[in-house]
């Protein structure tokens, strides 16, 4: 099962909601045939289906509360060995939200080359948040959640980053800047990926 996926590149995209790492991957599938796997996409699209699961999760999702660590992880196995024959290597966007669920994904899945930090300032994120839920339809882009979405993260996310950095493979690019120079910065990382 996890055969297929042997091999091949995996990128943790890390950063606050809103701080671009949707953007950035969409760049990085465009020059690099990478797939790219939100979490919070996947969990969306589950949500979106009406299954029983989705229901669950979606309670979940707009209390900006984080989903138990099984179910993303089945998800993001089950939709990276779909994607397994015509992948170069795997954008994993939004996830490891805790040093637990690295820890899992790696027992499970694999070891990734570069933890790519996309980091921009908290009222930046708020900003962009505040703005995407204009259009996003998303029912975790209001102000409340928002809030409690970053306290999160801020305190289960950094550890991830402190975690990672112990094993030399974090590049953080500056997400305040303009989107064409945070993918400069982006993709110096990912040429000098190992
Ligand atoms: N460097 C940048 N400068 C200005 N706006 C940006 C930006 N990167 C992303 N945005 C905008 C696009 C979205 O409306 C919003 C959130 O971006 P996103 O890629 O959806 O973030 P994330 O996936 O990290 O939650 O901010
Ligand atoms: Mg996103």
């Amino acid at each position: 099962m996890a055969d297929k996926i042997k091999g091949k590149k995996i990128i943790f995209v890390v950063g606050g909601p809103g701080s671009g790492k949707g953007t950035q991957c969409e760049k990085m599938v465009a020059k690099y045939g990478y797939t790219h796997l939100s979490s919070g996409d996947l969990l969306r699209l589950e949500v979106a289906s009406g299954s029983e699961r989705g229901k669950n999760l979606q309670a979940i999702m707009q209390k900006g509360e984080l989903v138990p660590l099984d179910t993303v992880l089945d998800m993001i196995l089950d939709a990276m060995v779909a994607k397994a024959d015509t992948s170069k290597g795997y954008l994993i966007d939004g996830y490891p939200r805790e040093v637990k669920q690295g820890e899992e994904f790696e027992k499970k899945i694999g070891a990734p080359s570069l933890l790519l930090y996309v980091d921009a300032s908290g009222p930046t994120m708020v900003k962009r948040l505040m703005k995407r839920g204009e259009t996003s339809g998303r029912a975790d882009d209001n102000e409340e959640t928002i809030k409690k979405r970053l306290d999160l993260y801020y305190k289960a996310t950094e550890p991830v980053i402190a975690f990672y950095e112990g094993r030399g493979i974090v590049r953080k690019v500056n997400s305040e800047l303009p989107v064409d120079e945070v993918f400069a910065a982006v993709a110096k990382a990912v040429d000098g990926m190992k």
